[in-house]
């Protein structure tokens, strides 16, 4: 995928879901004050194996599959992750939706962290982001200055394109379950449906990544890619 493929199926994302296009490029410019000028620390993870865990129901039966490799979390899916796994996440990647604590007690212990910038997690930017200076930035709208698009849309099938972006020699999705959206206590209706469409895209993008790849998407709790 390049940056123009990909801004076509952002297109069509944001027309589905009813996203405001300006919103997601002020908010890249508000993160960009904040953060990292640069993206030099993610040289380390060149060419590994890649682990996502994802938040689907089904993420503790593929937690055991881990073996070495780079591990990236998932935004919220690092509360069920700490509670299961006894490792620490190399890189979680987030739009500020997860856990804030659990996030920043794994960043002071090294985890390095990936903050996503969208219309809808400008207040979140405003009030977390300067607690995580060596974070870097991503968007989902035109790059700009220190803020990078290495594509996808949720905060799990965009960790899967960050792993494409490093050269990742593999690819292993757990905890990805599109047959049922994992619920947060807050949602109503409307933010149910939302997810749905949401982790359909999930979903699409993932397909399109494991066809870039050569690989054929298979559902289950371990997914490879
Ligand atoms: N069944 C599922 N329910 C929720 N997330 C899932 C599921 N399966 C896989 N995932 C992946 O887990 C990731 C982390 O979950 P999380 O609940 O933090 O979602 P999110 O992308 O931050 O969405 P939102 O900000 O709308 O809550 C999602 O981005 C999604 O890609
Ligand atoms: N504008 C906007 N963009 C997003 C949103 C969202 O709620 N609003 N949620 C995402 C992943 O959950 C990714 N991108």
């Amino acid at each position: 995928m390049n940056l123009i493929q990909w801004l076509k199926i952002y297109e069509d994302i944001t027309d589905s879901l009813g996203i405001n296009r300006n919103e997601d490029l002020i908010s890249s410019f508000i993160l960009s004050n904040y953060i990292n000028s640069n993206e030099n620390f993610l040289k380390k993870y060149h060419g590994k194996n890649f682990f996502i865990v994802g938040n689907g129901k089904n993420m503790p039966d593929g937690l055991n599959s881990i073996s070495g490799g780079v591990v990236i979390v998932a935004d919220s899916a690092v509360t069920r992750f700490h509670e299961y796994a006894s490792i620490k996440p190399d890189i979680i990647v987030t739009d500020l939706d997860g856990d804030i604590n659990l996030i920043h007690n794994y960043y002071k212990n090294g985890t390095d962290l990936i903050i996503h910038a969208h219309g809808d997690n400008i207040n979140k930017i405003l009030k977390y982001s300067s607690k995580f200076p060596r974070a870097m930035g991503t968007t989902q709208n035109i790059p700009i200055k220190n803020i990078k698009n290495y594509f996808g849309f949720t905060d799990g099938d965009r960790s899967a394109f960050l792993a494409k972006y490093l050269n990742a020699s593999s690819i292993i999705l757990i905890g990805f379950c599109f047959k049922e959206v994992t619920i947060k206590p807050y949602y109503d209706e409307n933010s149910i449906a939302f997810k749905k469409k949401k982790l359909f895209w999930a979903r699409k993008l993932l397909e399109i990544l494991a066809s870039e790849r050569h690989k054929k998407f298979i559902e289950s709790s371990v997914i490879e890619i």
